[in-house]
């Protein structure tokens, strides 16, 4: 059955801080690709911390299929964002967040470029790019439906960056799995979405640029 993510008239602000977003509303097909590209501040990675279940909207809903996202269960919306370091446990070896995601296919681990040997590490002995991969592929659970890729390579050299896109695009191509990217890199919104969402146009804020 064909799932849409639906996005309906979302507002949102941090405590008493200003409104960061604005009835928002927009809809992801099934099996789309999707960028979300504008300036700093323009609630994009808020936006996907509450597409992703993250966050709560203070007003207005997300629907998955209809309803409402699932608490308890595994997301079918999953987030990989920026810091790979801030993502894992400090205090796992690579092999242990692996099998608390429930990753067990070495195929998949090896296609994502992870080394046998990186398991044994701690996250503190391996470089951004290699701990972005395990964050990758413990997103990338049977049953997800969406990956948001928020600034997901910005930090990676231009070889590393190719290599795991080419892996996720192939991967979202066999499991007929959608991506919102979130990014500043025009030609890579190009090269990996069949829509770009221009995020001023459809949030209502005035941002103040002295805070960003
Ligand atoms: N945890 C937080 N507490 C308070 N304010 C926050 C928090 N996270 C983000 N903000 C504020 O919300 C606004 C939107 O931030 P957000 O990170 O969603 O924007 P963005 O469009 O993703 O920016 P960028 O392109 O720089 O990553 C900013 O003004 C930011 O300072």
């Amino acid at each position: 059955m064909a799932t849409t993510l639906e996005v309906k008239d979302v507002s949102f602000r941090y405590a008493n801080g200003p409104w960061v977003l604005n009835n928002v509303s927009l809809t992801i097909e099934d099996g789309e690709r999707v960028a979300l590209v504008g300036p700093s501040g323009y609630g994009k990675s808020t936006l996907a911390k509450i597409m992703a279940g993250y966050l709560k909207p203070v007003k207005g809903t997300v629907l998955w299929g209809g309803k409402a996202l699932p608490k308890d269960e595994y997301r079918p919306v999953q987030l990989v964002y920026q810091h790979p370091e801030k993502a894992l446990n400090s205090r796992w070896k690579m092999k242990h967040s692996l099998a608390e995601a429930g990753v067990q296919d070495p195929e998949i681990i090896r296609e994502v470029g992870i080394r046998e040997k990186w398991l044994e590490r701690w996250p503190n002995e391996l470089s951004g790019g290699e701990l972005q991969r395990f964050c990758l592929v413990r997103a990338l659970g049977e049953q997800t439906r969406i990956l948001i890729a928020d600034e997901m390579t910005t930090m990676l050299d231009a070889v590393n960056q190719a290599h795991i896109w080419q892996f996720l695009l192939s991967h979202a191509d066999k499991k007929k799995m959608g991506i919102i990217l979130i990014t500043h890199n025009m030609y890579l919104a190009k090269q990996v979405a069949t829509r770009i969402i221009d995020v001023p146009s459809i949030n209502n804020i005035s941002v103040r640029t002295d805070d960003l």
